[in-house]
């Protein structure tokens, strides 16, 4: 029997490119409705409760109405890839190198992770649970989103007349995606965290500067490099790029979709400073790849299939 599959938003950025990863797909029945319904809350309820998989790609309002639209008997699982749950309780963190792929596979309710904490999340949480990285230091994140990240409305916005070449944002200081990198590394202080958007339409580059040199059991950019090469070992999407070889990271105004994600550690000669680095696009393994994949794991399929990952 196939999996029947609803992706409520699937009009939206992250949801066509979901419908794109499952089109042609064996062992996957789509329940869709027609551009007339899928914002009527009736066809909604009835899509969300015959499917066997939900995936939410709704602001994080209309995921939480979605969620009440739920009848519980009917037994639904839903991929979330809102921000709504993602360190609510009785939800599984969708990011199974993480938390494990086991974990995933069985979770009735899977909080798809963001974009930004994805980045960061890869980066610094095996090291920190490795006790390389201390949990009580107060980490920074720079990072760089093509535009493509603020879905349809932040497209429209650079792909209008008179667009910005580069915004930065979240001076507030309290982005909504500072609390899911602090859980989730498992960090005593919140992060300061500064975003930006450049003209390029998908693809992020997420960076964590550090001062080794100031922290206990002076860690060196070699031993957090080698780590991150054993953790990620065996992950066929994760990849842990030598250092030596980039003079330079960039984003292409066309890249391709991708769901593989790159990470660097660079280090100074002395070896005191590091930057951590992670390249993705923020609609592959920051948001559509990502619930492909956790989707794959709860249909006891291969992780991988679907995803849109570079020839071997
Ligand atoms: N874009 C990205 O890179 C990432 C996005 N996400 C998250 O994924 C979710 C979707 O984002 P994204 O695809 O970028 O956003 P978009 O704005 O591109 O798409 C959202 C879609 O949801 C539809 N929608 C809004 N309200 C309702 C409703 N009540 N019922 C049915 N449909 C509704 C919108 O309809 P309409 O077309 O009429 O506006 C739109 O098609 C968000 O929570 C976002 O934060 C997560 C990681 C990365
Ligand atoms: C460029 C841009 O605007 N990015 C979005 C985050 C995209 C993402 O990860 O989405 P979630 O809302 O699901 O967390 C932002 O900063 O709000």
């Amino acid at each position: 029997m196939p999996h029947s599959v609803f992706v409520d938003g699937a009009a939206g950025t992250t949801g066509l490119e979901i419908l794109d990863r499952l089109a042609g797909r064996d062992g996957i029945a789509l329940i869709e409705l027609d551009e007339s319904r899928r914002k009527d809350e009736g066809a909604r309820r009835e899509a969300l409760n015959e499917a066997d998989i939900a995936i939410l790609c709704l602001p994080d309002e209309a995921a939480r109405q979605a969620m009440g639209l739920l009848d519980l008997a009917m037994g639904t699982r839903v991929i979330d890839a809102s921000s709504a749950h993602r360190t609510a309780e009785g939800w599984c963190y969708g990011f199974p190198e993480l938390v494990g792929s086991d974990r995933v596979a069985e979770a009735r309710r899977v909080s798809n992770p963001g974009c930004y904490p994805t980045g960061f999340l890869a980066l610094v949480a095996p090291l920190v649970r490795e006790g390389l990285l201390p949990a009580d230091w107060p980490y920074t994140i720079n990072a760089v989103s093509g535009y493509s990240g603020g879905g349809k409305s932040l497209i429209e916005r650079f792909q209008t007349d008179g667009a910005p070449a580069f915004r930065a944002y979240g001076y507030d200081m309290a982005h909504k995606h500072r609390d899911e990198m602090k859980a989730h590394a498992g960090l005593e202080h919140g992060v300061i965290f500064a975003p930006s958007v450049v003209s390029a339409y998908r693809g992020m580059i997420v960076e964590v500067p550090l001062h080794l040199g100031a922290m206990a059991g002076d860690p060196t950019a070699d031993a957090l490099r080698s780590a991150l090469s054993e953790f990620y070992a065996d992950s066929p999407i994760i990849s842990v790029r030598d250092g030596d070889l980039a003079s330079e990271l960039l984003l292409e105004a066309n890249a391709p979709p991708s769901d593989a994600m790159e990470l660097f550690v660079f280090g100074n000669a002395g070896g005191w400073h590091a930057r951590l680095v992670a390249r993705l696009d923020n609609l592959g393994k920051g948001a559509s790849g990502a619930a492909i994949q956790s989707l794959n794991l709860m249909c006891g399929l291969p992780e991988t299939t679907g995803l849109r990952l570079p020839a071997a």
